[in-house]
């Protein structure tokens, strides 16, 4: 589409509105809807560094300044087509959502809620932050939406989430004063992403605020009474509506006299929040405004608040145990593939459940709640078959380089790496497989990408019909 014809889609309204707000700023931010949009790329942190990524990337990058551990790449490239992709070694992510999570900070061990998750880029990004430690409930009202959610934690190989398909009333219920952090990523009229999806403009009518507001509010203050004190809340949405953003958090600061704001990490590019555009509280220079016009990405608004008092870190761990069918299979299987450890950490027989013939590995913390409508408790390990255990693609990605020592390891550029996702059996050559037969992992440069099974040099493709390329 023409630079030209971004412009002209922009609703009269939404436009006279922005001009109030911005004044002489107002042409600039206009200027630019005609420049393209840029493309980010966030790096899986759990599984692997931001030196070895650079060093393994076989497309061009560039560093996203006010992120740590996002790139830019460039509109013609196709990272999802990269096996560095389909190792979950990257989620693809706008560059200004990135902020949200990355000023959310979160400690290995807590109790963390992603209350509107779907898909999952902040939820992948608080995930990997907890290192496998403590517990990620990852939510949200939608259920299709929730599946793709949890697609993208099982890429990320989140072994300690708690999926959730649930109301935040429902939520609100049972989990008072729980958890050290919350994001609450809310739904909203998304003004910021008129550039990025242009329905969304065709779509925005004024009155989509003021009903999007109500619910963020109703949202907010769930949001903070799951909070623990001392914990932290991080409110964000992809739109320049008032009413909102500064107005949702007057409102929270209205309602809970425990709950307050606390300055961003700053940034060149970051405008403050303005305390006109909500109820004139000082202390909302304290949030974050990112424009288009002033940095390389969409637009967005984020504010961090604390609830007073002491954090504490009491928690429930988990006290499963295996039955002894499960225990016998997946010992075996365990054995065969030379686990020394899962994420990095020694394997813990109190965390594996067997339903029906499903095994999983539940996270650290007791995920014994009652009547949530939930789509995965933990990881989903495999499968008991007859006499045999038959691991999953999730098991297969949670797992870290130098986890297991029957690897097959291949460089990223191997076309036998493609051949693979795609579902094709694989010649391997005598010294590039740890083991003579049987199950190994297949990965790019050491990192996994699935299972296959060993039979006289070829290897038999295990990757699921459901994640092939
Ligand atoms: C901005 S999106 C979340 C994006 C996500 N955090 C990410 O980074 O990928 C907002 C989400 O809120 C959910 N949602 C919509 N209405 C809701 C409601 N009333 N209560 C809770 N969640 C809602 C939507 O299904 C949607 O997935």
């Amino acid at each position: 589409m023409g630079d030209l014809s971004r412009i002209e889609i922009l609703p009269q309204a939404f436009l006279s509105r922005m001009r109030e707000m911005l004044g002489d700023e107002y042409e600039e931010f206009l200027e630019s809807y005609q420049k393209p949009r840029t493309y980010g790329l966030r790096v899986n942190t759990s599984k692997i560094t931001c030196e070895e990524f650079e060093k393994l990337v076989p497309f061009p990058v560039t560093r996203i300044p006010w992120t740590e551990n996002g790139y830019f790449y460039s509109e013609d490239v196709r990272p999802s087509r990269c096996p560095m992709y389909q190792a979950g070694l990257y989620y693809l992510q706008e560059p200004s959502a990135m902020t949200p999570a990355a000023c959310l900070p979160v400690n290995p061990g807590e109790s963390v809620l992603d209350l509107c998750a779907a898909p999952g880029g902040k939820a992948t990004a608080l995930g990997a932050a907890l290192k496998g430690q403590g517990l990620l409930i990852a939510n949200d009202i939608s259920t299709s939406r929730a599946r793709a959610l949890l697609r993208n934690l099982e890429l990320f190989g989140i072994s300690n989430s708690f999926v959730t398909n649930e109301t935040p009333a429902r939520l609100a219920e049972q989990f008072p004063e729980f958890f050290h952090k919350i994001l609450l990523d809310a739904p909203c009229s998304g003004e910021g992403m008129f550039r990025k999806e242009e329905a969304l403009a065709k779509d925005w009518t004024p009155e989509k605020s003021h009903e999007l507001a109500r619910i963020q509010r109703e949202l907010i203050l769930q949001s903070a009474d799951m909070l623990r004190p001392g914990g932290l809340l991080l409110y964000s949405t992809c739109t320049f509506a008032p009413e909102e953003d500064e107005g949702t958090i007057s409102y929270l600061l209205e309602q809970r006299e425990n709950m307050e704001l606390l300055e961003l990490p700053a940034y060149e590019g970051f405008s403050p929040g303005v305390p006109e555009w909500g109820n004139g509280n000082e202390n909302l220079r304290k949030c974050v405004r990112i424009f288009p016009h002033k940095m390389n990405g969409e637009g967005h608004f984020l504010a961090l608040m604390k609830k007073q008092g002491q954090p504490d870190m009491v928690q429930q761990p988990s006290s499963v145990r295996p039955d002894a069918n499960t225990r016998k299979w997946l010992e075996l299987f365990l054995e065969e593939i030379g686990l020394q450890t899962l994420g990095g950490k020694a394997f813990d027989w109190n965390r594996v459940e067997t339903r029906g013939d499903k095994v999983y590995y539940l996270p650290p913390v007791n995920t014994g709640f009652r009547g949530l409508t939930f789509l995965r408790n933990g990881l989903y390990l495999g499968d008991l078959k007859k006499n045999r255990f038959e691991p999953s693609q999730p098991f297969a990605l949670a797992l870290y380089k130098n986890d297991v020592k029957a690897v097959i390891s291949l460089p990223v550029a191997d076309s036998r790496l493609t051949r693979y996702l795609k579902g094709e059996t694989l010649l391997i050559e005598e010294g590039e497989a740890r083991g003579k037969k049987g199950w190994h992992l297949l990965c790019a440069e050491g990192y996994p990408l699935g299972f296959g099974k060993l039979v006289n040099g070829t290897l038999k493709n295990k990757y699921p019909a459901g994640w092939r390329v």
